[in-house]
Order: C-alpha cells, then sequence, then structure tokens
C-alpha cells in the first residue's frame, strides 16, 4: 500500500498512477474534491475528508447567523479550491443562500477583495491558500472590509499564525498588526481532528492520550502538523486493520498465498483489499474511520473562530445527523466584535425626497397672508366701487384680478402637500388641483388686468373719435374665453394622458442610515408625469405667453394715456416684466434643480408669491393711496362737490400761509390736472361728443 500524500496535487500525480501497479493508496491529508473522482483515481482513500465536504456545516454556520446572501472568492488555478466552490455555489441556493457574487482569481486577488465590496458583500466564504489569504487581508484592510459589519469564512488547514508568515512570490505591505486587525473573528469549517468519545478506540488509546504522546514525542509545535496528526496516525492503522483482516479472509479462503507473497500483477489480492477497505470501521483517535463509496472520509466538522490570534473551536458539525446543524461548544462563546453577528447585506431603505415641513408651513403661511392680502383688496374694491376713481378702473375685473390672485396662491399651497403629509393618491389629486388653480389663476388675473386695458387702448387709440362703448361684460367675456382654454387643454390633457406619480431612486445619492449601520437611505423623488405631458403643457405655456405678449403691447400703447383711474399701464408693464423674467428664470432653473426639492418647492413658490403680490399691489395700492391722500381740489375723484367746494375754501383763505415750496407743488399739480383734464375731455369727447354732435 502506498501511505501518503499530504497535498492534493502529489495525491493526485501519484494515485492516478499507483493503482496501476494494483495499489491501494490512503492519504492523511489530501482535501480536494478531484480525488473522489473513482475513474481517475481509482484506488484511492483518505482520511481526512475532502474540503468540499465542510460545505453542508458552512452552510449551517450561514443559517445560525441568519446569513443569508454571501458572496464567494476563490483561488481558481487550485482544483481543490475550485471544486469546493463550486459545490458550494450548487448547494447554497437549494437551502435559500443567495450568492451576490462569485469572485475567481488566479495570482493577485486584490481586485477581487474589492469586488466584493462593490458588490456590499458582507459575509464572505473564501477558498484560498494561505498565503493567498495574507494578500486579500491586508487588501480587505485597506478597503475597511472587516470588523463588526463583515464575516469571513475560511479555509481551516492554515498554519499556526499564518499571518506572520512570508511568502516572497506573494508579498502584502501590510505589518503584522493591521493583518491581525483584519482577521480577527474569521470562522473555518475544517475536519475535527479529534474524537468526542472519551473511550479508547481502536489503538488502545483516547485522543486525549494520543495528543499527550504526540507532544511527549516531538518538539513540532506547527498547527498543520498538530491537527493533521490524528489523521497520519489513523492512515496507519486503518492501512493494519485492513491487512490485518485480508491475512485472516486469505486463510480462511484457502489461498496458497499470504501478504509478503504479494505482487504488483496480483489483481486478486489488490481486489480483496479495496473490499476491505471500503468495509473499514473503527474508532480512531480522529473520531470514527470509515470511507464512503468514493473513499471519502466521512466524519465530524468542526467550527473554529479566531479569538485573541487563536482558533477556538466553537462548534461542531455532525453530516450523519438528521438534524443538521451545528453543536456549539459550551464555554465557548463567539466573540462579535460589534456585540452581535454582522447582517449578511445592506438594507436599502427607500426615503422619499420630500418637501421640509417647516418649509412647507413658511409657503402656506406666505400664501395664507396673501390670500388675506387679496381678500383685503377685494372689500376695498367692492366697498368703494362705486367712487368714481375706483369705478373708472372696472372694479368687477379687478374682482377677477384678485380670484386669479387667490388661486394662484392657492397652487403654492397644493404644491407643498406631498406624500410626507397626505396619502399618495392625494398627492397626486394636490398635484391636479395645482395644475388647475395655477392656470386658471394666471389666466384670470392677467386676463382681466389685460383685457382691461385693451379697453383704455382701444378707446384712446380711435383716430376718428367714434363713440366707443367697450362694457364690462364684454371684457369679462374674453377672460372666460381664456379660462374656457384652460379648461378645455387642462380637461384633454386629463382625460387622455392623466397625470401619475413617477418614482426615481437616486442610489448614487445614498448615504450610511446614521441609526443602522447595515442600511442605506436611498432618496426617492416622486414626481407628477404622463407620457406626453410636454404637450399639454406647451400648450397652456403658449396660450400664457401670447397672453403675455399681447399685455406687453397693451402696455406699451398706452403708455401715454395719463389718467390714473383708466390707466394701469405702468404697473402692468412692471407686473409683466416681472411674470416674464420670473418665468424665463424660475421655469428651467426648477427643471434643472427638479432632484432638490426643497430648492424646487422654495423657488417655484416664491416666484409665484412674488408675481401675484406684485401684480395685486401694483394695482390696488395706488387705489387705495388715493383714495387715502388728504383731499385738495385736485384730487378731484374721490370727493363729493360739497367737500371739494369747502376744500377750495379751505385752500383760499389759507392762501397767505402757504411757503414758495407749496406753491411750487400746487403749481405742478395743477399742470398734472391740465393734462389729466385734456385725456378726460379726450376720452369725454369720444364717449359723448358724437352724440352731443
Ligand atoms: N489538509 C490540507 C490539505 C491540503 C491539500 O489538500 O493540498
Amino acid at each position: 500500500m502506498v501511505l501518503g500524500a499530504g497535498c492534493s496535487a502529489v495525491s493526485e500525480a501519484t494515485a492516478i498512477a499507483s493503482h496501476l501497479w494494483n495499489l491501494v493508496q490512503l492519504s492523511y491529508s489530501s482535501a480536494s474534491p478531484a480525488l473522489s473522482d473513482k475513474k481517475k483515481y481509482q484506488k484511492f482513500y483518505r482520511v481526512f475528508p475532502p474540503e468540499s465536504s465542510f460545505n453542508p456545516a458552512k452552510i449551517s454556520l450561514l443559517h445560525a447567523f441568519n446569513w443569508k446572501k454571501v458572496g464567494t472568492l476563490t483561488e481558481a488555478q487550485v482544483e481543490l479550491f475550485a471544486l469546493t466552490t463550486s459545490d458550494f455555489l450548487e448547494k447554497a441556493p437549494s437551502h435559500g443562500i443567495e450568492i451576490l457574487t462569485s469572485e475567481s482569481f488566479s495570482n493577485d486577488p486584490r481586485e477581487k477583495v474589492r469586488n466584493l465590496k462593490r458588490h456590499s458583500v458582507r459575509v464572505i466564504v473564501g477558498n484560498f491558500y494561505e498565503n493567498k489569504a495574507r494578500v486579500i487581508f491586508c487588501e480587505a484592510y485597506k478597503e475597511k472590509m472587516y470588523g463588526p459589519k463583515y464575516a469571513w469564512i475560511i479555509t481551516g488547514f492554515y498554519t499556526r499564525m499564518w499571518w506572520k508568515n512570508k511568502d516572497v512570490n506573494f508579498p502584502h505591505d501590510c505589518t503584522v498588526e493591521q493583518l491581525e486587525e483584519a482577521i480577527q473573528g474569521y470562522f473555518t469549517a475544517d475536519a475535527n481532528p479529534n474524537s468526542l468519545s472519551q473511550s479508547p478506540g481502536i489503538s488502545g488509546k483516547t485522543y486525549d492520550q494520543f495528543a499527550a504522546k504526540y507532544s511527549e514525542r516531538t518538539s513540532n509545535v506547527n498547527k498543520t502538523a498538530y491537527q493533521e496528526a490524528p489523521y497520519g496516525y489513523d492512515s496507519v492503522w486503518a492501512i493494519a486493520s485492513m491487512l490485518n483482516r485480508s491475512q485472516q479472509e486469505m486463510e480462511l479462503n484457502g489461498w496458497d498465498r499470504r501478504l509478503e507473497n504479494f505482487t504488483y500483477q496480483d489483481t486478486e489480492m489488490a481486489d480483496l483489499f479495496l473490499r476491505l477497505m471500503n468495509s473499514t470501521q473503527f474508532q480512531g483517535v480522529s473520531g470514527p474511520v470509515m470511507f464512503d463509496e468514493k473513499g471519502d472520509r466521512r466524519g465530524l466538522t468542526q467550527i473554529e473562530q479566531l479569538q485573541d490570534n487563536t482558533e477556538v473551536r466553537v462548534g461542531v458539525y455532525d453530516p450523519s445527523v438528521r438534524v443538521e446543524q451545528i453543536h456549539w461548544e459550551p464555554g465557548r462563546p463567539i466573540h462579535w466584535i460589534g456585540g452581535h453577528p454582522p447582517a449578511d447585506s445592506i438594507t436599502e431603505k427607500i426615503v422619499p425626497k420630500v418637501i421640509s415641513i417647516g418649509l412647507f408651513f413658511t409657503m402656506t403661511t406666505l400664501s395664507a397672508l396673501g390670500i388675506v392680502l387679496s381678500f383685503l383688496f377685494l372689500v376695498f374694491n367692492i366697498r368703494y366701487r362705486h367712487q368714481k376713481y375706483i369705478k373708472m378702473s372696472s372694479p368687477n375685473l379687478n374682482n377677477v384680478i384678485l380670484m386669479g390672485a387667490i388661486l394662484a396662491f392657492t397652487a403654492i399651497i397644493f404644491s407643498g402637500i406631498d406624500s410626507s403629509l397626505v396619502s399618495l393618491e392625494a398627492s397626486l389629486v394636490m398635484c391636479k388641483c395645482y395644475n388647475w388653480t395655477l392656470s386658471l389663476g394666471f389666466s384670470l388675473a392677467f386676463g382681466a388686468m389685460f383685457s382691461k386695458t385693451w379697453r383704455v387702448h382701444k378707446i384712446f387709440t380711435n383716430k376718428k373719435f367714434q363713440r366707443m362703448v367697450i362694457k364690462d361684460y364684454q371684457l369679462l367675456g374674453i377672460v372666460c374665453i381664456q379660462v374656457g382654454l384652460d379648461v378645455v387643454v387642462l380637461s384633454v390633457w386629463e382625460a387622455l394622458d392623466p397625470l401619475h406619480i413617477v418614482f426615481l431612486n437616486h442610489p448614487l445619492e445614498q448615504v450610511t442610515d446614521p441609526h443602522n449601520d447595515n442600511q442605506v437611505l436611498i432618496p426617492q423623488s416622486r414626481y407628477c408625469e404622463s407620457a406626453h405631458m410636454w404637450y399639454f403643457a406647451g400648450i397652456l405655456y403658449a396660450i400664457k405667453g401670447l397672453l403675455l405678449l399681447f399685455g406687453a403691447f397693451l402696455a406699451f400703447e398706452t403708455r401715454k394715456v395719463t389718467v390714473p383711474a383708466l390707466n394701469d399701464s405702468k404697473f402692468i408693464g412692471v407686473s409683466l416684466y416681472n411674470v416674464v423674467i420670473l418665468c424665463m428664470i424660475g421655469v428651467p432653473v426648477a427643471l434643472m434643480m427638479k432632484e432638490e426639492v426643497d430648492a424646487c418647492y422654495t423657488l417655484i413658490s416664491l416666484f409665484i408669491f412674488f408675481a401675484t403680490t406684485l401684480t395685486i399691489c401694483l394695482v390696488f395700492i395706488p387705489k387705495i393711496i388715493h383714495r387715502n391722500k388728504p383731499p385738495h381740489p385736485g384730487n378731484m375723484w374721490n370727493k363729493s362737490a360739497e367737500s371739494a367746494a369747502a376744500h377750495r375754501t379751505m385752500l383760499g383763505t389759507g392762501l397767505n400761509d402757504l411757503d414758495a415750496k407749496d406753491i411750487e407743488s400746487l403749481r405742478e399739480e395743477n399742470e398734472n390736472l391740465k393734462t389729466s383734464l385734456r385725456e378726460v375731455l379726450k376720452w369725454l369727447r369720444q364717449c359723448v361728443g358724437n352724440t352731443l354732435r
């Protein structure tokens, strides 16, 4: 018989040939799953289990800590590891384990370590020799892939203090201390080297007695040798037991030859050896020794953990027990660096990008103030609608302007009610309400303002001085047409291509949850969108753009009309520039800042607020100022004839008391009034002149 080899590579090279000499070969240490190939290695046995036989124990370990997502890292050019990993990859999914990534390398593992990190792997099952392990853990140290968030399960047959060794072919640039920091807590699954039985086995020794003898006889403290010694010892016993039984069998069956007569051509005797090897069963110092149909040892698997630079057995896995679970060693708890097992993956939590509540309340308060202001102007407008100055400024249309402003302010409130405040369904309704209120508000406010100016324009540009009467209801009709257009476009939009909520995740903006290291927060934007929204929005923008253009034209045309009560052209002009500039800046900036929810909301809300407030203030504040001006003879629009006469008298009597500055001011006002009078006469000529003639 052949005893050996130790390493798989040597066993493979010899076992492929030894059977041709009718030799049975028994290895005490070779772990490659390739050696289980009975066609290739016909008379090969081993007392050391194949590395792949530890996979069920590794899977059991994963289950024990609820690790369902793992990555693998394999030294692929070594068959021992390649086959072990492929067996693991084959078994894992049927045990509910997801492989996040399976990385293989031949020489340099560093890039593959980084790949594991890229795939957010937290639990790594590694199959590689210790020279590569040093490079791998050095890279893991640099990439911070160790500590409380990571678990490594690696090969268990490395030499003692393997991280302190050097290999000139595979150098690394980490210090021993750095490596020690990176490797703390790793797990190994390996053959259990000692029998759990306290009674002596075939050799007449218990494991402890054997170990004591071994230590006594050898000064070799190399862990591998020490760990594998029981297998070597049991291998010799397996051979002896088999040869012993074969001699007995030959005698029993009346063979004419004995063991010492064996020749390399004696196939009959080799077959007998094989048969008896298959039926080998005894209690060794490494536990029960028996071989399966592939000649592999079936035995216990030990789970070890590196604790304070020492591999400590924390559990034993017995594949022969029906309930395949690890028997944890009493009194040897697992050391968790973070106090608990790491999570198997980074969980992703979607965090909606919503408008901050403080901002919403600020903008809503502003909008509410805008609405209150609009109502105050409305009260003023209704209350003084019969006074000439107000009457001549078309109070009905001014009311419509205020209704538009109220809708625009309401739109700001709708735009801030998102999914942080109401359900998704309700936030979609808010989205639609925003579209409607803003669009209708614009049409009402600017439609009324521009149609009012259009009337002034029609009257003052009437070259033939014909009588021209344009009634309020006609102007209101123009506003209704604009509103109607909005209603049609918005209704068709709603019917054909309704808005819906679109979710957009931003994985590049993800951050670690400050309360949970194993969770990343992925911002998610939520938009109201529809497939062809830009067509419908485009139509609305075009209508409103034309309205603004028309308003600009009217404001320019009526710029010389100086009857303040009649003409808002200067104010319309200011409102118009204001709206155009805000739209030109606001729309593209808001589109570009779409992802920045708060900034976008602030920008749009402030623009709407500013444009609307300025517009109504420009229309109404001059009227209020005019209404509250101290009465004097020139202020002819806001007082009764009697009070005007009284004031004239008062002014006349006190004329001597006036200083030169007052006189100059009065003179200036007189000039203004003359100009106004000329305009009024011109207007009157148009209104009544034709009739009088
Ligand atoms: N027990 C260590 C095995 C190594 C190898 O099979 O090459």
